[in-house]
């Protein structure tokens, strides 16, 4: 029923009134409104209805079920509520006064308060709360949309990874130091200031790291964040307590000299969603296209904030979003653009944004506050974009180490899934034979808060029992040993070449990101002669330096300077028997002890210890020269040592970042498949292409 066209609103403003730029709320409905739509638009799943009811042997398609429900479609409308609010990870929107039987939509106001009653009621049985969102008008009376939202323990909260990309001045920090701290900017850097944590970034007011800030929004949706009078930082703990969501931030270097940095953050903090920042007034600038096609390769939903709207004159803001509705709707993006201008267009695009296809696009001022409040509303509306079960064996990914004083090794990243209790033990590894050994939790934090578990989905940091940090490195995981981990040297994955200025053939070396795993690999074979902008391919890669812990349909990126590729795991290759792995260590304990008279071990750690490849006899000595060498091998120092570097925004007592969402319900167009850049026909790639 809902149509695509009738959800895409001319972008320019002033080119088209209004309200027709709004997303129309027939959507929301069942068959009607847009029923008579030819354009052929993508409709609500087969006996689904407005509040995802099944129209099956129970009536609960009129919009007067509601007003007083028997017993039986009162226990069938809970079990609806359970199923939605598991769907969307904790929250979903409830639109009370309208029905799938094709009846008027709207109810007077006796039936509206008794449907909210009993909305409110079965809030009360699941233990969650009913926040109103908006109230329209239609032929038969009132409607109303409300957020219900699962309330969960003092000490929890829901969360929700957001990525901050952007060119360089696009005014990421800056929103972010406005959001966070409450306070307006003056045009020239104030805001930011409470952000920045090294002194090169105050000097150059540029971002160089991965940086982490909080946003928590209480029961009824406001923030809890409050200006911090004496110019200290924010205090995450008070901002945890009061929340029932926080939002992360992961503030991420729009300059291209920090790319290797922007991509770890997009591949390794797992966000749930992108904001993809422009300033009005310098338009679709620098690493602008190249920041969206990353979030586009990792299939992360994006947003745009188009800043500075009080610095920049009308024409020049047209322009700006003119041509960033054409890039948004090239083929390579295939998004339909969304202009956000009240409150009703917030609910709209929120509720359909896990589709991945819709993108939101907002026009803010940092130093007036102008739309502030729509951005505002978005964010807490936003949820967690993927489910986790407790009863999944436990897996953590590292992105980060730490010595702390008093407290020894404490390493910080995100549950992958399950759940890690106090004192546990997990299996941490790969290291560089590809073992993993059994470690002790010794104590948990949760945006700097202690806590006693924490779950798939969530950010923390795990001081660890007797562990030297030198020995942790980042990519490393901590699992339940029932997973009985392997790691991998060789894996197989599908690839589409955004973008390389000759071509790539075997043994072509270049960075891969994959979740936090940062390492050079070789290509060892493929299946064409030779890879150009714009090819896919399946393509055997070799890790060059340690075997590293995978899955198959893991997302990948393959870069080096402009080289970018981007890809799919299809095929673990060649995983390290532990067995063997500990026994070639014990020889090398061994033989370490015997050859005191300078015995030249390889220096790469893992070398010695590598399992022979199928394809080491095939594989052709590296020709690369003296100085790709050079520049390779500086690549691999820095990323060994860059967890020491102080540029990197640490937090001694934090985890990173927060969570993830899924469908509020109502998609109006079918979701993407997550390899969707891989499996068209290869006019499919044009766009990627285009971007980079
Ligand atoms: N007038 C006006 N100035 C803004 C606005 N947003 C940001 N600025 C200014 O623009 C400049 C750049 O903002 P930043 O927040 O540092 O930009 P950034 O995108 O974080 O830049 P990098 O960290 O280098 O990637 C600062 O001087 C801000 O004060 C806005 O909405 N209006």
């Amino acid at each position: 029923m809902a149509s695509l066209t009738a959800t895409e609103p001319a972008i320019c403003p002033g080119a088209i009134p209004a309200a027709e730029s709004i997303v129309p709320a027939c959507m929301f409905a069942p068959d009607r409104g847009c029923a008579d739509d030819a354009s052929g638009g993508e409709s609500f799943e087969d006996g689904e209805d407005t509040n995802g009811e099944p129209a099956d042997h129970l009536d609960l398609s009129s919009k007067l079920v509601l007003v007083s429900p028997t017993g039986e479609q009162y226990d069938s409308l809970l079990q609806h509520l359970r199923e939605r609010i598991e769907e969307g990870c904790g929250e979903t929107i409830y639109v009370v006064g309208m029905g799938s039987d094709g009846g008027d939509y709207g109810l007077d106001e006796k039936d509206m308060e008794a449907s909210v009653a009993t909305v409110r009621s079965l809030c009360e049985q699941i233990e969650a709360d009913l926040i109103w969102l908006r109230e329209r008008t239609d032929t038969g009376g009132k409607i109303r949309d409300y957020l219900i939202r699962r309330r969960v323990g003092e000490q929890d909260f829901l969360e929700v990874r957001v990525a901050v990309v952007g060119n360089v001045d696009a005014g990421k920090s800056t929103l972010l130091g406005v959001l966070t701290h409450g306070e307006l900017d003056n045009g020239r850097g104030f805001a930011r200031q409470k952000l920045f944590r090294h002194k090169h970034e105050m000097e150059s007011g540029r971002t160089s790291s991965v940086g982490n800030d909080i946003l928590g929004f209480d029961q009824e949706g406001q923030v809890v964040n409050k200006p911090d009078s004496h110019g200290g930082g924010l205090d995450w703990t008070k901002i945890c307590e009061k929340s029932s969501k926080v939002i992360t931030f992961i503030d991420l270097a729009g300059h291209e000299k920090y790319l290797k940095t922007t991509v770890f953050g997009m591949t390794g903090h797992l966000p749930d969603f992108c904001m993809l920042m422009v300033g009005s007034n310098a338009g679709i600038v620098g690493m602008t296209k190249e920041h969206l096609g990353l979030a586009l390769a990792l299939n992360v939903p994006v947003f745009v904030v188009v800043t500075k709207i009080d610095m920049c004159p009308a024409n020049i803001l047209q322009e700006t979003l003119k041509l960033l509705q054409r890039l948004l709707k090239s083929p390579g993006c295939r998004k339909i653009p969304v202009l956000v201008q009240n409150k009703d267009d917030v609910i709209v695009t929120a509720s359909n944004f896990s589709s991945e296809r819709m993108c939101p696009i907002f026009q803010i001022s940092n130093v007036t506050g102008e739309n502030m409040d729509l951005l505002k509303m978005f964010l807490n509306l936003l949820s967690s974009r993927t489910n986790f079960s407790n009863d999944e064996p436990a897996e953590f990914q590292i992105d980060d180490t730490y010595s702390v004083p008093g407290v020894g090794t404490v390493v910080s990243g995100t549950t992958l899934r399950g759940l890690i209790r106090l004192n546990d033990t997990l299996l941490l590894g790969p290291d560089p034979l590809g073992t993993f050994i059994p470690i002790a939790v010794k104590s948990i934090h949760r945006k700097r808060m202690p806590v006693k578990e924490v779950r798939g989905g969530q950010t923390a940091s795990f001081a660890l029992k007797k562990i030297k940090r030198s020995s942790i490195r980042k990519g490393m995981v901590m699992v339940s040993p029932k997973l009985m981990p392997q790691a991998t040297w060789e894996f197989e994955a599908e690839i589409l070449v955004l973008h390389h200025p000759t071509t790539i053939s075997p043994r072509y070396q270049a960075m891969v990101h994959c979740g936090s795993i940062r390492q050079t690999a070789t290509i060892l074979t493929m299946n064409k002669d030779c890879l150009r902008t714009g090819d896919k391919a399946t393509v055997h890669f070799r890790f060059i330096k340690t075997p590293e812990y995978l899955h198959c349909d893991h997302k990948l990126v393959f870069r080096e300077g402009r080289t970018k590729a981007v890809g799919t795991i299809t095929k673990l290759l060649q995983s390290v028997n532990t067995q063997a792995a500990k026994a070639q260590q014990s020889k090398m304990q061994a033989s370490k002890k015997t050859s005191k008279e300078g015995t030249v071990l390889n220096e790469e750690a893992g070398s010695t210890a590598r399992p022979p490849s199928p394809n080491a006899a095939q594989l052709p000595v590296s020709k690369s020269t003296p100085a790709q060498v050079g520049k390779r091998r500086t690549q691999e120092r820095w990323a060994e040592t860059s967890r020491e570097r102080p540029e990197h925004r640490h937090n001694l007592h934090s985890g990173a970042c927060g969570s993830s969402r899924h469908g509020l319900k109502y998609d109006f167009i079918s979701p993407q498949p997550s390899s969707s850049l891989f499996t068209g026909r290869e006019s499919d790639c044009t766009a990627p292409v285009s971007l980079i």
